[in-house]
């Protein structure tokens, strides 16, 4: 990662030194909301490294802003708020969607009165019908299990300032698109983009979904880790969602335990490594900022793009 030259390389102790004047609020009922959704987080380490992080968005934002209006001033076109698009990519399990729901809470707190949405990118895969259908149910994640024209058509919309863009969503109880469900953004001032796809560049298209993110974040870890971590989730998941007749792993959660951890271990191993190795993995040198996770999902190193 160090042959990475185009990137400055920060421990933690360096990072969290920077703009720490900022009073960032974690206040009490933000701090409720993070670990409602997750209770294993380190508010230490949100602290360390999201305090910086939101105070570099901030400016970004702010210089993004300013270059909007000036743009449309010199094109003699109407000033709007274009929406600041946030990506968040990496393998299956690595955490994306913890960090990009830490950064919407921190972001709807800090960016005060403005309007800050998340969609995941998980609503832009075929439904199981149509990968069954082109034979791919079996690679699920991979990059021909989305449909990325319509992943694109809609972030153009959203930048376009159109006032009622769908997301599609995705349903891991049911492992499927649920048909006829959305959710609706609505000229938000940013948008956080959640998914592994988020840096790829899909094959049939001439545009990318890297052409409409402002700012990018690759959640990066050592393979091993990221695997013991899937496992974990599942573990927890036969405790909790999977016990309902209505999950997709029901039959796993009621049957025999080894057997269902053989199956996960089955499918890191055929489905998500390979994609991490092929097709994630690759797009890591693409983000503007790289961050290094370690044991306990603690952050430890962070890459920041120079250029
Ligand atoms: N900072 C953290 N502290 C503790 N646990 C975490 C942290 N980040 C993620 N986890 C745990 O790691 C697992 C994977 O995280 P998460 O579901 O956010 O990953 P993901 O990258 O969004 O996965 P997927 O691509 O499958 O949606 C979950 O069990 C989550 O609770
Ligand atoms: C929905 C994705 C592709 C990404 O979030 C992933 O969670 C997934 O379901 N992968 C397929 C293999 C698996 O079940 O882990």
């Amino acid at each position: 990662m160090d042959d990475l030259i185009n990137y400055y390389s920060f421990s933690k102790e360096e990072w969290k030194h920077f703009y720490n004047e900022i009073d960032l609020p974690l206040t009490q009922n933000g701090l409720r909301h993070i670990k409602a959704f997750n209770d294993r987080i380190s508010i230490q380490d949100v602290s360390d490294i999201f305090k910086p992080l939101v105070h570099m968005i901030r400016l970004q934002k702010d210089n993004f802003d300013q270059w909007q209006t000036i743009k449309a001033r010199f094109l003699h076109k109407r000033v709007r708020t274009v929406p600041f698009i946030i990506g968040i990519s990496g393998s299956v399990a690595v955490g994306k969607s913890t960090t990009a729901r830490v950064l919407e809470e921190l972001l709807t707190n800090y960016f005060t009165g403005e309007n800050i949405k998340l969609i995941t990118t998980d609503g832009f895969l075929y439904s199981n019908a149509e990968l069954k259908q082109r034979g791919i149910y079996d690679k699920k994640g991979f990059p021909e299990s989305y449909n990325m024209a319509k992943l694109i058509t809609f972030l153009n919309s959203v930048k376009s300032g159109v006032p009622v863009v769908q997301s599609p969503v995705y349903s891991h109880q049911s492992y499927d698109i649920i048909p006829n469900r959305f959710d609706i953004i609505d000229r938000p001032d940013v948008l956080i983009v959640e998914g592994i796809n988020t840096l790829q560049l899909p094959s049939n298209e001439q545009i990318y979904v890297s052409d409409f993110t402002d700012f990018s974040i690759y959640m990066d870890a050592d393979e091993q880790l990221i695997e013991k971590w899937y496992l974990e989730r599942f573990g927890r998941l036969m405790d909790t969602a999977f016990q309902d007749p209505h999950n997709y792993y029901y039959k796993y959660a009621i049957g025999d335990r080894n057997e269902a951890f053989n199956m996960a271990k089955n499918v890191w191993e055929t489905i998500d490594l390979p994609n991490l190795k092929a097709n994630i993995l690759p797009t890591r040198s693409r983000a503007d900022m790289i961050m290094h996770k370690t044991e306990n999902h603690i952050i430890d190193r962070l890459y920041l793009r120079k250029y």
